[in-house]
């Protein structure tokens, strides 16, 4: 049994409760506990995961990016996906489950437990990093 962290960046609730569920159902079916921390948004989920990397085994990092009118989307979809990457290449077991889409609906079916329920594969992907980990440890 391993602790992980789910990291939600709330900018968009709805569809983040779809991401969480589709995480948290993951993890536990896998035997793993899960805490969840709430971050404003997209952008402050790496530095929260790096706050709390020697409090738990692994982290999910949850959010979605919706392209608006400006370049704000390239920054915010970029630099945490950027600083998510630098934490694992630091060797923390992150999965990255924040999505950058187009439009609402792309999001929709991507968060849906029922769909592309990407809040699991991120969960997946974060086990799979921490398992690599105590492999090489
Ligand atoms: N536009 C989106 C944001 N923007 C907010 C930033 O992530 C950040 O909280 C702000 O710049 C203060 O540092 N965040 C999302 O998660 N999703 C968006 O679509
Ligand atoms: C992440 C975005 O692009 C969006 O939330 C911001 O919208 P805008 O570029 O229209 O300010």
């Amino acid at each position: 049994m391993a602790r992980f962290l789910i990291v939600e960046a709330r900018f968009y609730a709805h569809l983040n409760d779809m991401l969480i569920e589709g995480a948290r159902t993951a993890l536990v079916a896998a035997g793993h506990s899960v805490e969840v921390l709430t971050v404003p948004g997209a952008l402050e989920v790496p530095g929260a995961i790096a706050a709390a990397a020697n409090y738990y085994d692994g982290f999910v990092a949850l959010g979605v990016v919706i392209r608006g009118e400006t370049y704000h989307f390239e920054i915010v979809a970029g630099e945490s996906a950027r600083g998510i990457m630098a934490l694992t290449m630091d060797g923390i077991a992150v999965g990255n489950g924040i999505l950058t889409t187009e439009n609402e609906a792309q999001a929709i079916y991507r968060a849906d437990p029922k769909q592309g329920n990407k809040g699991a594969v991120a969960a997946e992907a974060a086990m799979a990093l921490l398992a690599i980990g105590e492999r090489y440890a």
